[in-house]
């Protein structure tokens, strides 16, 4: 049975989304009637398939329309930093104790045991499915490039990139000790990997002795070929780890001019005010951007077995963005040992990140989070925004206000791809237990 939400839409290839509120954040070419809170009144005229004008809210009256009586319309939305070739193994490996040793230690035996090409492709669709429902369109996700797995995942990547182009267009970046960017082996057969399937470089960095020269070889690795970067760094509260300011330090020393994005920062909060401003500089300085994960910050940071957690484990994304870094969202895992939950539904993300990192009072630029700034970052300045010309693809709501669409889940949501409600049905949980045995 098809499921397309709550929205009844016109059976014409040119009507009008009538009465509609949108976050002025996310709409490009438009002043509509301003309504606080961030938000602005319009009618959104779709026609083929794409937004053919944004008008005063009420005043096109020739078309066939839904009328959205003040709901709330989003573009589509980015999800910057996930995990898909992880994805939904909890059901045979979950965390001993929820911590982050225990997420790296399940995980790696699950891919030794288990990472087939058949095995990670089928979780993969099985996430992206559920994406595409949710209402997102763009989706990065890292691949664990650890030998001997990342000649399986990055062809089970590239072939779920090739099926979904246009419906959730897919980018990866490779997941590598930075240390192994020392090997010159090792990184000759990861650039080579990286380059056949079009992916972008990456890894975790660590405090180790040589990481500046880690570093370098990266950025040099990088800039000779043209690719981008995104790393996981300081994922733990210990404030010695400051591999955020080698970051900074190392793509100014390298004049690098791709895009650098980082993923998770957590010490960042645990260091002393001083410290912390001044790294912060210097990733302003470097044109990093920042992506925050708070909702596996929140379950694998603090965590003590019989101890209650004392802090969010989320980086500081309000100073960062006081000072002009771009600073997104994203899901990062999901049902895997580093996050038990999730379903890369990007409302939940938001609502979550609004809560956890008080994006609110006020929550003008918080919808930024996951549309426009992700899509400038990932270099699709054509998606995660409301522009006439741009594909109408779209996320309608019956939510008017910020109260109303931060305390349900807009489960009836409905969403539109090129003009056109698709069905949001979710895929169901039984068909991945094949792969668990079951
Ligand atoms: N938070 C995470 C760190 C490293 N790997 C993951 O999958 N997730």
């Amino acid at each position: 049975m098809m499921s397309t939400g709550f929205a009844a839409l016109p059976e014409a290839e040119r009507y009008v989304l009538a009465r509609a509120t949108l976050p002025a954040a996310v709409a490009e070419g438009f002043d509509g009637a301003d309504v606080g809170e961030g938000l602005m009144r319009a009618d959104i005229v779709i026609a083929d398939g794409r937004i053919e004008a944004l008008r005063p809210a009420g005043s096109v009256t020739d078309l066939p329309l839904f009328d959205l009586d003040h709901g709330q319309v989003w573009p589509c939305f980015v999800d910057m930093h996930t995990h898909l070739d992880k994805g939904h193994i909890l059901p045979r490996r979950s965390n001993p104790d929820g911590t982050f040793d225990g997420a790296l230690e399940a995980v790696g035996a699950d891919r030794d045991a288990h990472w087939s090409m058949a095995d990670v492709t089928a979780r993969m669709d099985f996430a992206i499915r559920g994406a595409y429902a949710h209402g997102t369109s763009l989706i990065r996700t890292h691949i664990d490039s650890v030998p001997p797995q990342f000649p399986t995942s990055w062809p089970a990547f590239a072939a779920m990139r090739d099926k979904w182009a246009g419906r959730v267009d897919l980018q990866a970046v490779a997941l590598t000790p930075v240390d192994l960017y020392l090997d010159p082996a090792f990184r000759g057969r990861l650039v080579e990997t990286v380059l056949e399937h079009g992916g972008i470089l990456g890894g975790v960095t660590f405090m180790i002795p040589e990481l500046a020269t880690a570093l370098d070889q990266l950025f040099y690795q990088a800039s000779e070929h043209g690719l981008d970067i995104d790393l996981h760094v300081d994922e733990t509260a210990d404030p010695n780890a400051r591999s955020l300011r080698a970051i900074a330090e190392a793509a100014i020393r390298a004049g690098y001019e791709g895009q650098v994005t980082v993923g998770h920062c957590c010490s960042l909060a645990r260091q002393e005010a001083d410290e912390a401003d001044r790294t912060m500089d210097l990733v302003a300085e470097a044109g990093i951007a920042v992506v925050s994960l708070p909702m596996c910050n929140m379950y694998l940071q603090d965590r003590h077995p019989g101890r209650t957690p004392r802090w969010r484990g989320v980086t500081l994304l309000h100073e960062m963005a006081s000072r002009g870094i771009a600073t997104a969202v994203a899901s990062d895992n999901t049902r895997d040992p580093f996050y038990a939950y999730g379903d890369l539904d990007a409302v939940e993300v938001f609502r979550e990140a609004v809560r956890i990192l008080q994006l609110d009072h006020p929550l003008d630029a918080a919808p930024r989070v996951l549309t426009t700034t992700p899509a400038s970052v990932l270099r699709r300045p054509d998606v995660g925004r409301i522009k006439v010309g741009n594909s109408a693809d779209l996320v309608l709501f019956k939510a008017r206000s910020w109260t109303e669409f931060l305390s349900r889940p807009q489960s009836d949501r409905t969403v539109i791809r090129a003009g056109k409600a698709i069905d949001r049905t979710l895929p169901d949980y039984r068909e991945l237990d094949s792969l668990f045995g079951l």
